[in-house]
């Protein structure tokens, strides 16, 4: 899979795919990462990449033309279909289904916005989907950029190693992670639940499931709302449900 992202600190996006899994997808061929910096494609004397918003009012606004010049030539680094993201807190919001989505991709381009975002019309010509990884409000895009190329990186096949699978974590099905544990020389097993230290696989597996839903139902209740659970979930709820409210 292919990511290049339009960004005023491409210094930054390199970083972000130079580390950790990201990184090892990298080393492995899985997965490039290609910062392209708008400003180099400027076209005035003093490189200007914004200026003052039209109406009047505080912030700059990011100009059109160096972003689609920049954006024209990352396109025609590669014949790879691209899907053009840009983040903001305006887009849909990134859930795991998204970046599964994503993930699946040949490629994308992820446009990072600063000061008071893109002139709309760059944005209705160019941007296919905006995306949000919150209800908050930052500095730049780099960052939600950075939170997807990771959300995507991590996914792309041979990332993960088997003891780090993509399969078991908070939201792969839908639900938060159950609690884990490992040896610790301070503690020993203090606190660990018993069932964990059984060596019945089968009953591991029940305990975890059942705090996954227990988890998701006490933290997380938006995520079980319209979810039909299957009979064994639905009594490993109830069961969990009677113990916490006994
Ligand atoms: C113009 N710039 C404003 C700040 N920004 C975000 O707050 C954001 N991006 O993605 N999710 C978010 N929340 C990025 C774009």
């Amino acid at each position: 899979m292919r990511i290049d992202v339009l960004s005023l600190f491409p210094d930054f996006i390199r970083q972000c795919a130079q580390v950790g899994v990201v990184g090892r997808a990298v080393e492995r061929g899985l997965l490039t990462v290609e910062p392209w910096n708008p400003r180099d494609f400027a076209t005035d004397n003093y490189r200007r990449v914004d200026d003052r918003p039209f109406g009047g009012g505080p912030g700059m606004v990011m100009l059109p033309e160096p972003l689609s010049a920049c954006l024209a030539a990352a396109r025609a680094a590669s014949a790879l279909p691209a899907r053009v993201i840009y983040l903001s807190p305006q887009g849909k919001p990134l859930t795991q289904a998204k970046a599964r989505e994503l993930a699946a991709l040949p490629r994308l381009v992820m446009v990072c916005g600063r000061y008071e975002g893109l002139d709309e019309r760059f944005i209705e010509k160019e941007i296919d989907e905006e995306l949000s990884i919150g209800d908050y409000v930052l500095s730049g895009g780099e960052l939600a950029a950075a939170v997807v190329i990771d959300a995507v990186g991590r996914l792309q096949a041979g990332a993960l190693n088997d003891a780090e699978s993509a399969e078991q974590d908070s939201f792969e099905d839908g639900l938060l992670d159950c609690p884990h544990y490992t040896r610790s020389e301070s503690l020993g097993t203090e606190g660990v639940p018993a069932v964990l230290l059984s060596g019945d696989h089968a009953k591991i597996a029940r305990w975890r499931r059942q705090q996954s839903l227990g988890r998701t139902w006490l933290r997380r209740p938006d995520l079980l709302e319209g979810r039909v659970l299957d009979k064994k979930d639905a009594a490993l709820l109830a069961e969990f449900q009677a113990e916490w409210q006994a």
